[in-house]
This record gives structure tokens, sequence and C-alpha cells, in this order.
């Protein structure tokens, strides 16, 4: 089957919008997409669904869910069919890739959705011949190097991508958590997203320039009458790409360029992959000798079964209104446009265990046949028969107590789940970060770039003191943020709440900021304000009491409620006063 193709076009954002830019290129009709140039020329593609998002005025408006029922819902039912899955945005920065696959804030993207409904539909399931089991990973490819975003060292560093002899291509080493509902697959996420934040933290654009991949694998195991188990497995990749503007627009120097290059070593290898594929299927006669490079890169190592493999693939293409962004928009639709002529070849994935314990009885089945035609057999055959039945059962008899062995070792991978979710928690506390929110305590809240990485880290600053540093650590009980980053020093600054006054002293001449302007001595903050340390790590200081306080004074809040633009003036301020 080919590769499901759609083209979703965004609102304009507060960017195109102060620059002017408000007249629409890209208009749609049914499956169909035009972009109008500035010369009057029309470029017309035509793909499986071509999702207008710009306005929800509109009556063909097409929302998060519709969104996802129409690409995401019948991915979900393949993969319960058993067959390899993987759906993948692509499009430049800014043009809604995390907001299809991932959402933001109450606009829910197609990764919760497609996780919620799987376990609703796995609770639903009244087969009770059947078990489900998912496991779940979640990690980054950030310069070919792969940054796990569940448990373990963050880094993995230069994969070691292995072959499963169902699966495909795995990354070894890589964590995969087993998961039993929706909650656990949220939390899971909510763990994989503060870790984003924190490595994202102080390194510009990381989170636009690495591909995130989402990944499940469904087990189904069926009893059948005779009590013989055969399992269907299914690998779920949900992947947000990296933008993928080119390298001219790119910025262009020292590590910069060498991230942008890897990067787009990735994505360039996607290209090339896409295009020969396209080129292998709509050749005639068709060129299956052709050579295609799955292994230049990591992305396409790992997604070498989506494109032209076994598993069933859908492509969302995203792209921008403003026709500042007309050659950009022109590029990622050519790019939909060959991947909808690649052709996949997708199978059912059983497990080599249970198809041989299938043929072992079926083998048995025959020799029994052959000896109960016995009248006419002669004895030879019959003796014959005999042994080979002995030896298929007891072949037959090690098989099945692999299989058991495999659902213990499942009890086990679940346990150790759990160990591995407490302990992330325990590290993500030990470094400040709250694991429960009170909004009754004054807070630091981690301002982003990426909106979806924006207030998703809490630092409560209890009554006394909070030492913040790269190696400072909880003791006597003094409470502590750790901070990475090389322009954090050991021992940053110290945060004091006296009675619900708070102030900031920098130690030494660590560079410590309120509202853009650098501190020399203890400061005091209040509820708005912007606090950046090192330079490159943003906060906003939430003060509840004193909130209500000036609320009901009457007095003015400095505070956005806009967060991505919270950032941004934050960043503007901060290089304004600079
Ligand atoms: N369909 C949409 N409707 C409303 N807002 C959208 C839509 N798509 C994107 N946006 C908004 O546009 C901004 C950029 O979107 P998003 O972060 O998804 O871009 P991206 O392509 O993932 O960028 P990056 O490559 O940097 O990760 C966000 O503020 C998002 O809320």
């Amino acid at each position: 089957s080919g590769v499901t193709v759609a083209v979703r076009v965004r609102p304009f954002n507060s960017r195109e919008l102060a620059l002017g830019d408000t007249s629409c290129v890209v208009s749609m009709l049914d499956n169909e997409t035009f972009v109008n140039s500035a010369k009057g020329e029309e470029h017309r593609f035509a793909y499986d669904y071509s999702f207008w998002s710009f306005d929800n005025k509109g009556g063909d408006f097409a929302s998060q869910e519709f969104v996802y029922e129409s690409l995401a819902q019948p991915i979900l039912a393949k993969a319960f069919e058993g067959y390899n899955t993987c759906l993948f945005s692509y499009g430049q920065t800014g043009s809604g890739k995390s907001y299809s696959i991932m959402g933001h804030g109450d606009e829910v993207g197609i990764v919760p959705r497609f996780s919620e409904e799987l376990f609703q539909h796995i609770e639903s399931s009244c087969d009770s011949n059947v078990t489900l089991n998912v496991e779940m990973s979640y990690y980054e490819i950030y310069n070919e190097k792969i940054h796990d975003l569940l448990t373990g060292p963050n880094l993995i560093g230069t994969p070691n991508i292995r072959e499963h002899p169902v699966l495909g291509p795995y990354v070894e080493g890589l964590s995969t958590c087993v998961v039993r509902s929706f909650d656990e697959v949220e939390g899971w996420l909510n763990v994989g997203n503060k870790r984003r934040a924190t490595a994202s933290t102080g390194m510009n654009d990381k989170s636009s320039r690495s591909h995130s991949v989402f990944l499940l694998v469904l087990t189904q195991t069926q009893v059948d009458g005779e009590k013989h188990e055969h399992s269907r497995i299914s690998k779920i990749n949900l992947i947000d790409l990296a933008g993928s503007e080119r390298q001219s627009t790119a910025k262009t120097s020292g590590e910069r360029l060498r991230e942008g290059a890897s990067i787009n070593k990735s994505l360039h290898t996607l290209g090339k992959v896409i295009s020969l594929l396209s080129e292998r299927s709509t050749t005639v006669p068709k060129k299956k000798k052709l050579f295609i490079p799955y292994r230049d890169s990591v992305l396409t190592w790992l997604l070498r079964e989506s494109l032209g493999g076994n598993s069933k693939t859908a492509m969302l293409a995203t792209i921008s209104p403003a026709s500042v962004h007309l050659e950009e928009t022109l590029s990622t639709l050519r790019y939909a446009k060959q991947a909808r002529s690649i052709i996949n070849t997708a199978r059912v994935n059983e497990d080599p265990k249970a198809r041989l314990i299938r043929e072992l009885q079926m083998e048995i089945e025959r020799l029994k046949n052959q000896g109960g035609v016995g009248g006419d057999a002669t004895s030879e055959l019959i003796r014959t028969s005999v042994t080979e039945i002995a030896s298929l059962k007891e072949k037959l008899s090690m098989k099945e107590r692999e299989m058991a062995e495999m659902a213990k070792s499942w009890q086990e991978k679940l346990l150790c789940s759990e160990q591995q979710k407490l302990e992330e928690s325990q590290l993500l506390k030990k470094s400040g970060v709250a694991l429960k929110i009170d909004r009754s305590l004054p807070s630091l809240v981690n301002l982003n770039e990426d909106p979806q990485l924006s207030e998703l880290l809490f630092y409560m600053l209890n009554e006394g003191e909070v030492h913040v540093g790269q190696s400072v650590k909880e003791e006597g009980g003094v409470h502590c943020i750790q901070l990475q980053g090389p322009l954090i020093a050991d021992k940053h600054c110290i945060i004091i709440n006296r009675n619900g006054r708070i102030s900031i002293a920098p130690v030494a001449d660590a560079p410590t900021y309120i509202n853009g302007n650098l501190i020399a001595m203890a400061t005091d903050i209040h509820h708005g304000d912007r606090v950046i340390l090192g330079g490159n790590h943003f906060f906003r200081f939430n003060h509840p009491k004193e909130a209500e306080r000036r609320k009901r004074s009457g007095a003015a809040l400095n505070t956005s409620a806009n967060l991505p633009k919270d950032f941004e003036f934050a960043k503007q301020e901060l290089f304004s006063v600079q």
C-alpha cells in the first residue's frame, strides 16, 4: 500500500502578523492544496487529505480531533491487526508539527489521543483468550546521537542499531517501559518532556533541531483452543521531525554548523530515501534493485521499515499560510508529493516462536494422520511416525516453556518499569523540580522557546534558603535547584524566602538577571518578574499570595498570559538591556 499523505495549513502566527504578512497564499479544496505565488502562478498538489486549519470560522475547518480521526485512527486500527505503523510530521520550524503530533495545552494532539484510544480499545476488548501488552519508548535524535527521554543516562550517544528478526532495526540500550494504562503513558510523557526541557535549556533551538520519536510496541498474545499461544507484535512510531528549513537559512557558525549539518544529514538522507523510493515505485519497468541508502543516517536506518518496507505509514506535512515562507512551503509540498508515491509492503508480524509452535503442531497432526491410515501403511512407516511425533512433541514442549519464560520476563519488566519511574521521579526531585505543585507557594517556572517545553519545570521556593547551581546538594534541610550548562556556576545564587518576601543573591559574580537587569547584590523579586540565570536559563517568578494581594488592591499584574511570548519577551528584554 502507498504512504498516506496529508497536508495541514496553520493560522498566521504572531510574528507573521507583526510583519504585516497577512495574505494567505494557500487554499484548499477537497483533497487538493493550491499555492499562489506573488507572480500569479498557481501551484496545485493532490494528497490523500488537505487539512484546512487556517481559521476555525469556516465549515471546512480541520480541528485536532478531525486530523486525528482522519489520519491516525486508521493507523491505530492497523496496529491492532498486527501491522507495523508509522506517522511522521514534516515541515519547517514553526509550521505546526509539534502542535499536531503532541498538541499544545487543551488542543491535544495525535500522541495522547492515540494512546488514550489504544487503551480504551484494550479495556473494552472482551476476548479473554487474548492478552495485550504495551511497551513505550520516547527518544530524540539530535546531532546523529540518541537522547533517551525516559530513564537512565540521557545521552546514549552514537547509537548501536541492531536488527530484530521480526521488528527490524532498533536502538540497543534504549529504555522501554511497560505501560498498562493511558495514565501511565501520560506519566512517562511527563517525565520525558521534563527531561527534554532540562536538557534543552541553554541550547538554542535544540528542540526544533531534533527528531523526537514516540514508540509503542503492542503485543497481542492469543491462546487458542489447545492452549497454545501465538503473538502478533506491532511497532507504532509517531515522529515529530526536526524543522526542515534548508542550510542556507540556518545559522552557520561553529557548533551550530556542525549541528545543522548533522541534522541535515538525517533530513537530507530522508529526502534522498524518499526520492529514490518514489523513483523505484514509479519507474516502469520497476527498478527493484535500486539501492536505498537507509544506513546513511540514524533516522532513516530506524525508519527503514516505515519507508518502503513492512509498515503502514502516514505523513503529515505542515505548512505556514504566509507568503514569506512560500519557498519552504513549496519545498514541503513537493516532498510530500514524492512521499505519496512510495509503496510499502506491510505484513502481520508474528512471533517466530509462535509460528514454529503452530508448524510443529501441524506436523504432529500430519504424522498422526499418516499413522491413522495405518491399516494400509507399512509397520516401518508407523514406527518412523511414532519416533518423529515423540521428538516433535519434545520440541513443542520446549518452545512452550520458552513462551512461559517470556511471560515471566513480562512480569519482571513490569516491576522494573515501576522501579525506573520511581528512580526518575527521585532524580527530578533531587534537582529541585517539584513533582507535586503547591499552588500557594512562590515558585520559579521555566520558560522555553519551544512552547511545548515551557512551564513544565516548577521549582518551589519554601520558607528559608534555596541554593542554586551546578553542584549544589540537598543538605541539612537546605533546598536546592540543580541546573546544568556552561554558564551556570557551581554555586550560582541563593534565593531567600523570608516570610513570603523573596530575594535573589548572586554568588560571586555569577550572571543573574531580573527583568533583563544584571544584579550584583541581593534583590527582591515580585510576581511576574523574569529571572534569567547564566544568560540562558529563563524563568518566570510566580508569587500567588502577592498576585492575590495586588488583585485585591487593583494593581496591575506584570505578567503576560501568553507563555511563548513570555519567553521572547524575556529574551528581548535581556538583549535590549545588554
Ligand atoms: N493548526 C494550528 N492551529 C493553531 N495554532 C497552531 C497550529 N499549528 C501550529 N500552531 C502554533 O504555531 C506555533 C508553532 O507550532 P509548532 O511548535 O507546532 O511548530 P513546529 O513545526 O513543531 O516547530 P519546531 O520545528 O520548532 O518544533 C505554536 O505556537 C503553535 O501553537
